[in-house]
């Protein structure tokens, strides 16, 4: 991306949540997640790429034991709209009896986190808890909810806190929707 592009994408995209917004939804969604976690001793898994911002703003906020790896499933590869699934990596069995916690930075259509879940049980997982930043106010086909939902935004294309725009703009300070005339 040139930096002429760069520049005029974030120029044209409108802030939807400020970074005390977004740290205000992390300190909520870590209450809840030590509330439910705090003594299940679980893997995190921060679902690549986006997911491992959301997942390194988290950690330092939930005071209990837990250990961190992480699993890789992608639908948009550099794009603004969702394809197939397309698996990375799936830890397989390190995961097997073990209390999954899957964090990732948005829930949109809802096939990626919904595939992620459904893998972790195939392989084995005592239990699987999710965890989203942002979740689009949308219709879904995917019956499947996040257990834990930091902020819920309007059905745009979003940038910022791991989201990205062609590979860019995942370290945005709040989360932006793209102009419409960027969405490609
Ligand atoms: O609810 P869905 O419609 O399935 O979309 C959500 C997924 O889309 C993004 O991943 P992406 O495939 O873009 O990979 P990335 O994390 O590398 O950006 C995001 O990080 C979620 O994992
Ligand atoms: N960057 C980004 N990735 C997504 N994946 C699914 N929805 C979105 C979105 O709105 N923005």
């Amino acid at each position: 991306m040139t930096p002429e592009t760069y520049r005029g994408v974030l120029e044209r995209a409108e802030c939807l949540i400020s970074c005390e917004q977004v740290e205000a939804a992390l300190d909520r969604m870590a209450e809840q997640l030590t509330v439910q976690l705090h003594d299940k001793d679980p893997i995190v898994l921060a679902v690549m790429t986006g997911g491992i911002v959301t997942a390194g703003l988290l950690l330092p906020r939930l005071p209990f034991a837990l250990r961190l790896n992480y699993i890789h499933a992608t639908r948009y590869r550099d794009t603004t709209s969702g394809g197939t699934i397309e698996w990375r990596h799936r830890p397989g069995t390190i995961i097997q009896g073990e209390n999954i916690l899957v964090v990732d930075d948005i829930f949109d259509e809802g096939d990626t986190l919904t595939t992620v879940v459904n893998a972790c049980h195939e392989d084995g997982a005592a239990a699987v808890t999710s965890a989203v930043l942002v979740e689009k106010n949308r219709s879904r086909t995917c019956t499947y909810r996040p257990d834990v939902i930091g902020l819920v935004t309007p059905n745009r294309y979003l940038i910022g806190y791991g989201l990205d725009y062609h590979g860019y703009f995942r370290n945005a300070a709040g989360i932006y929707a793209i102009a419409d005339t960027d969405i490609d």
